[in-house]
């Protein structure tokens, strides 16, 4: 399917120019110039008139208790299953290990957080694209948020209802956006490209699409430069300076598209609800702008990002009560549906990575404790220097020492470390060791490096029993993709 460009390429400072490119006009902001508008308020701005919130912890930190429990006795449970027994009868490779009920318990926080408002909840599939999970998700109300057309496939095998499905992205093709506006998702508009590939897509398909634009609000979300996406120098999103020449586009277009919202998505791993407050306060600012141009804008699309504690270390961090009530007057007082993309938040912390200790070593300045699993298995580490609680599933041998170990692979790559200096007891070769709050971008970012093959995954039940979720990939995978070459 070769796209046509429907559109002129929107100027790096449009300025000077308007949508259809006519060097005549001036002015493209009429509106955003000649008042108070998104553009003049910057951060300080906003945060002057919006005193920062005091953050409460509430009831729903007792619904974020973790599955994972030690006992006095100094077993690892995950709900009712020791973590231990599960090894014994699992095969003995590195394997994930969920609760489910822990998933329920994450959105039911969502879910009560938004009651009162019109919303939806679209669950970042690229945290966790279990099949069995997505259908978890789907079956307790969840819609969900793509970033491929693969994504996209999977989310509507998994039977989520299209029209609470959300397609992001920078680089959609046009195939995958034809399938998108065959089924009606909303789609998140990124570039003029991406505009010109929809309007395309809609042609094609025979169907209007329901457009949000992706707006790069610029506001610092405070986390690893990897994982900010709304600031400045991301490559997500349109700013300020074009957001004209998108509206004079999509009013071009009244066959192919509908303007029904904005979003924006600040990044991930957020541990400060001011910021997502700080992002919602212009985004309205945007959306009454874009009202005024006489638009029917009915979604704010706040995207995800609350980010969880993997430190386990008592700290008292936003729930999701806290997110929704730091926007909630916003989203009221313009009588709009919220659209809330969390990932992390509803997946992270339901499920260990459960590895085998291989043996310990010490090379004279770093002792190091070595397991079956690795970067391949669970990147994070290595990729953002992420920190991941570590702990062993049983008591170690009343003997053993304490010390501070490096916890690694076997993967030939310094990067290849689950935990940096670690203080563990000695444990002997054999034991049981988990990587904590792996249910988000482990799995999914897992690969087959040095052929280690993917793991399988378990879930514990609602009547405490385990089932598999997801088989193992093996080495018999691998061969497979050069047969009949
Ligand atoms: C557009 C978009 N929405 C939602 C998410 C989910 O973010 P998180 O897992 O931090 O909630 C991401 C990933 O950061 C994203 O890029
Ligand atoms: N992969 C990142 C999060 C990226 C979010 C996607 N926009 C992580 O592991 O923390």
């Amino acid at each position: 399917m070769a796209a046509t460009n429907l559109l002129p390429q929107a100027p790096t400072f449009s300025k000077s120019l308007k949508y259809p490119l006519n060097p005549k006009s001036f002015s493209p902001f009429p509106n955003l110039l000649l008042r108070p508008s998104p553009k003049t308020l910057t951060l300080k701005a906003v945060l002057s008139q919006n005193p920062a919130k005091t953050l409460t912890p509430d009831a729903q930190a007792q619904k974020f208790q973790h599955c994972f429990r030690k006992s006095e006795d100094g077993f690892l449970y995950c709900e009712g299953l020791r973590v231990q027994d599960v090894m014994d009868q699992v095969e003995k490779r590195p394997f994930y290990l969920y609760s489910k009920p822990q998933i329920t318990r994450n959105f039911e926080a969502y879910k009560e957080a938004l009651e009162g408002l019109r919303s939806i909840i679209g669950y970042a599939i690229k945290a966790n694209n279990n099949l069995k999970i997505l259908e978890h998700l789907r079956e307790l109300g969840c819609g969900a948020v793509l970033v491929s057309g693969n994504e996209l496939r999977l989310a509507l095998r998994a039977g989520f209802d299209p029209t609470r499905c959300i397609f992001n992205g920078n680089g959609k093709l046009l195939e995958d956006l034809v399938l998108a506006a065959q089924e009606g998702v909303f789609v998140n508009v990124d570039s003029e490209f991406d505009l010109d590939n929809i309007i395309s897509a809609a042609r094609i398909a025979g169907k209007k699409v329901n457009v949000l634009l992706r707006i790069n609000p610029d506001v610092d979300p405070q986390v690893h430069p990897y994982v900010a996406t709304g600031n400045k120098n991301s490559k997500f999103g349109i700013r300020n300076e074009k957001l004209q020449w998108f509206l004079d586009a999509v009013k071009a277009h009244p066959n192919e598209l509908k303007l029904v919202g904005a979003h924006c998505h600040l990044g991930s791993t957020i541990t400060k609800v001011d910021i997502f407050r700080d992002a919602a306060v212009l985004m309205v600012n945007y959306i009454d702008e874009i009202r005024a141009q006489g638009f029917e804008i009915s979604y704010l699309n706040i995207g995800g990002g609350l980010g969880i504690d993997y430190y386990h270390a008592g700290a008292v961090l936003p729930t999701p009560r806290d997110l929704i009530d730091t926007v909630r007057e916003l989203v009221l007082s313009r009588d709009l549906n919220l659209i809330i993309e969390p990932g992390r938040s509803l997946i992270a912390n339901t499920c260990c990575l459960v590895n085998r200790v291989t043996g310990v070593k010490t090379n004279g300045t770093k002792n190091f404790v070595v397991i079956d699993g690795s970067m391949a298995e669970l990147i994070r580490p290595s990729l953002y220097d992420a920190y991941q609680h570590i702990e062993l599933v049983s008591p170690p041998p009343s003997d053993a020492q304490i010390s501070t170990f490096d916890v690694v692979g076997p993967v030939c790559e310094s990067a290849d470390f689950l935990g940096k200096d670690r203080e563990l007891p000695t444990p002997p070769r054999g034991a049981g060791l988990v990587v904590h709050d792996a249910g988000a971008y482990c799995m999914s970012m897992a690969s087959t490096y040095n052929l280690k093959m993917r793991p399988p995954e378990y879930w514990v039940e609602d009547d405490g029993s385990m089932s598999k979720i997801r088989h193992g990939e093996t080495f018999e995978d691998h061969v497979r993709y050069f047969e009949g070459l």
